[in-house]
């Protein structure tokens, strides 16, 4: 029953923009959830590997601070890897004020740039890069020659899922930014991928100031925080939570934008903040709005504490470490009444934030969506775990969750025309595949392990309410034993078979 995306046309404004392309201008206002006007795609093989060009990352945008600069390879670990806990971090070389620390790569490259030349490269912050998505991204910026700086609270994410090569600092973006970014003793950051976020639907109808404190005020912190340390280049986390319940499926960039949950609103909100602060400021953003991120890329996937997504959810059903999965809604106006999502693999959202550094262009903000196009229930997701696994799971029906729209299916046609991206994975069971991978290691523990070290002394952790890395702390909708509970619900679950 995929819901398949057909092609949407066009977006209106498209076609070529040489002089935006080169920064010469600055764009009309456009309004987050419009489409921006387009540029020509970038020239691209078709088949982005993991290791990009870094002479395109190299590419100082018009009107940067800094003049261009070969980076010196990484420095030397300052720490032994079996040694993960920031507390057992010892000050000194490597380590910079606020505990951070430079993870090891056990592999010892050092990666050329492309064609074997000299090594060079930027140097970006990601915030939240303890987390899900904010470490398989930093991976690959590793991977792809650059230097990385994770800033994350730990309050959702892991220590141990930093990437061996990234230094890392321990604090809240609000509280931490402004000194990282300013910071002359370290070497410029040449833009921040910021993830650092609440972003559980379920917990942000719950407790919405929260999430207006987390990704609203740290967001905006942290864009006053760029300009100050002129750093003018900025890829967002953004959702397909901003869309609400779609008028039109796949959803492209210029739908109407009407979140139903305090989550989807935050992130609005900052597309907003984004889209002024390119046209006053210049600033080269761009959003890339995920759709439903799944699957693991190596050591690196999903896991959060409580978990509430729904893959690993089923996974774990699979396994026997939870006793069903629980359907949330079999009454949506969608072809078997559950709710349909677009499941994208993490790698491949991973592969568009390094596009996206090099598409970005000062004083546009750029809106993509990142799907990749086709829509499977909440049923097929189960049925697509037995079929990967072998594995029976058992199912319980339960009431829909407030704020889960019944159906988003992404149009990434824009993402394919400015960034020059196409996801690669796009079928159910192979995303799948990788999450069941993940989820197996996992218990035989040869992933990273399972550390939320604590922070060490002079660290700020974010005791109080801190922002996660896009993980998520997930109290609302959390496992299915506990399902959220919608309004009217009842209580009682309703015991059943296979669909
Ligand atoms: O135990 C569960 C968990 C989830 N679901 C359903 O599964 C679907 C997917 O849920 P989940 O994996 O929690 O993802 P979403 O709520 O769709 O939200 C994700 O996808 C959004 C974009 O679509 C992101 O913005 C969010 O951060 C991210 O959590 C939804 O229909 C849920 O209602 C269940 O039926 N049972």
């Amino acid at each position: 029953m995929a819901v398949r995306g057909a092609p949407a046309p066009a977006p209106a404004g498209a076609g070529p923009d040489r002089a935006r392309r080169a920064g010469a201008c600055r764009t009309p206002l456009p309004l987050p959830g419009v489409a921006a006007p387009v540029r020509p795609a970038l020239p691209h093989s078709g088949e982005p590997g993991p290791a990009l060009s870094h002479a395109v990352h190299l590419r100082l945008a018009p009107g940067s601070a800094r003049a261009p600069r070969a980076i010196r390879p990484a420095p030397p670990a300052v720490h032994d890897q079996t040694h993960r806990r920031q507390a057992e971090v010892p000050r000194g070389d490597g380590v910079r004020d606020g505990g951070v620390h430079r993870r090891r790569d056990p592999r010892g490259r050092r990666r050329a740039a492309a064609g074997g030349g000299l090594v060079s490269a930027s140097h970006f912050l990601v915030t939240g890069g303890a987390g899900y998505v904010g470490s398989v991204v930093a991976a690959h910026l590793l991977e792809a020659g650059h230097r990385v700086t994770v800033l994350d609270d730990l309050s959702t994410g892991f220590a141990d899922a930093v990437p061996p090569g990234a230094e890392f600092v321990a604090g809240r973006v609000q509280d931490t930014a402004a000194r990282l970014l300013s910071d002359r003793t370290a070497p410029p950051v040449d833009g921040v991928l910021h993830f650092a976020a609440s972003s559980q639907v379920g917990e942000s109808v719950a407790d919405p100031e929260k999430y207006w404190r987390n990704n609203v005020v740290g967001s905006l912190e942290l864009v006053s925080a760029m300009r100050a340390g002129g750093v003018r280049k900025l890829v967002f986390s953004s959702t397909a939570a901003v869309y609400g319940e779609p008028e039109r499926t796949p959803i492209r960039e210029d739908a109407r934008t009407a979140p139903t949950s305090p989550y989807g609103a935050t992130k609005l909100a900052v597309d907003h903040l984004l889209t002024g602060e390119a046209a006053a400021h210049g600033l080269a953003a761009v959003s890339l709005r995920y759709f439903n991120v799944a699957g693991a890329y190596g050591s690196w996937g999903e896991r959060h504490e409580p978990e509430s997504h729904l893959i690993p959810l089923v996974l774990g059903a699979a396994l026997g470490e939870r006793p069903h999965i629980a359907v949330y809604g079999e009454d949506c106006p969608t072809p078997d009444g559950t709710c349909v999502r677009d499941y994208l693999h993490v790698a491949d959202l991973a592969r568009a934030h390094l596009l996206a550094l090099d598409a970005a262009v000062p004083g546009e903000h750029l809106i993509c969506n990142l799907g990749n196009g086709n829509g499977f229930s909440v049923l097929e997701v189960i049925e697509a775990v037995r079929r990967v696994t072998g594995r029976e799971v058992p199912v319980v029906g339960a009431p829909r969750r407030a704020g889960d729209p019944a159906q988003l299916v992404a149009s990434a046609d824009l993402a394919q025309q400015r960034l020059g991206w196409r996801p690669e994975r796009t079928g159910l069971d192979e995303i799948v595949a990788t999450a069941w991978e993940f989820a197996l290691r996992r218990r035989a523990g040869t992933t990273p392990g399972n550390d939320r070290a604590a922070p060490s002394a002079g660290t700020r952790p974010d005791a109080e309410d801190g922002t996660d890395n896009g993980s998520g702390p997930g109290t609302d909708d959390g496992p299915d034993e506990r399902p959220h509970r919608g309004p009217g619900h009842s209580g009682n679950e309703r015991e059943r078979g296979a669909p």
